[in-house]
């Protein structure tokens, strides 16, 4: 079942990420409220961290139960333990070290020096993925992610291998267009498990890429949608070609 794109356009990317963090800590308290648990996908980038960072400093932050969350990541670079330039190493930065998580459910992906090669991490997540989701879809409560200025999502790139794998829930990407070129990425059809799928777009750049994917174009970002709700999480500048 997909869902229809729904458009938000904010400012600027200030509430925008205001916007995106007030409304994923109503959805987490929801989520918690009918299923006991919340399972979110948290996205890299700018506009991925700008919404950690809001909801590190929202004052609704604690009324969520952050013991009774998992968390995951639409894609991870493939870098030593630590790196800066992983993303679960800036969540962590940006609000995941002030929360009272469980350990055992912040599924992060193996890093390059853990004794696994790409191929085995990739592997790792995915066996990861089933023991939290049995043989069933993928069903995260909120899947974000950040849009790329060529339309990519996650470490889905238009035109490369990774954007037609049709089986599996996650994959190695190597030779990315985006740096590094080593990445761990959820498939399209993992993504489009997810009850809600939010893609987040700020700035000038993404203006073609927003346009493009809402307007038809083969895309990555216009390919994905939630079970549930597909939102478009934006600001001026990014939806100002649509
Ligand atoms: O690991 C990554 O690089 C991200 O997951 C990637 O998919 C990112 O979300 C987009 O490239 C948008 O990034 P910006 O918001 O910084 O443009």
């Amino acid at each position: 079942m997909t869902s229809k794109s729904e458009r938000f356009v904010y400012e600027d990317g200030t509430a925008l990420a205001a916007a995106a963090a007030a409304r994923l800590i109503t959805e987490i308290s929801d989520a918690q409220n009918a299923r006991g648990t919340a399972h979110v996908v948290l996205t890299g980038g700018s506009n991925g961290g700008a919404l950690l960072k809001a909801v590190a400093a929202s004052p609704a932050r604690d009324t969520v139960d952050w013991s009774r969350v998992d968390l995951w990541w639409g894609d991870e670079r493939f870098l030593p333990a630590g790196d800066g330039e992983r993303n679960e190493v800036q969540a962590h930065e940006y609000l995941l070290g002030a929360l009272p998580l469980e350990p055992e459910r912040v599924h992060v992906a193996a890093a390059s020096d853990a004794g696994l090669d790409l191929d085995a991490a990739a592997a790792a997540y995915a066996s990861e993925l089933a023991a939290a989701f049995g043989d069933g879809p993928t069903a995260f409560d909120v899947l974000l992610l950040g849009v790329g200025p060529d339309g990519h999502v996650a470490s889905l790139f238009p035109g490369h291998p990774g954007y037609a794998v049709t089986e599996g829930t996650a994959i190695a990407v190597r030779e990315s267009p985006k740096p590094p070129p080593e990445r761990i990425s959820l498939t399209l059809g993992a993504i489009r498990a997810a009850r809600q799928v939010w893609l987040l777009a700020g700035g000038e750049g993404k203006a073609d890429a927003v346009a493009g994917a809402l307007g038809g174009q083969d895309l990555p970002a216009g390919a994905v949608h939630g079970t549930g709700r597909t939102l478009w999480l934006l600001d001026r500048a990014a939806a100002s070609k649509l």
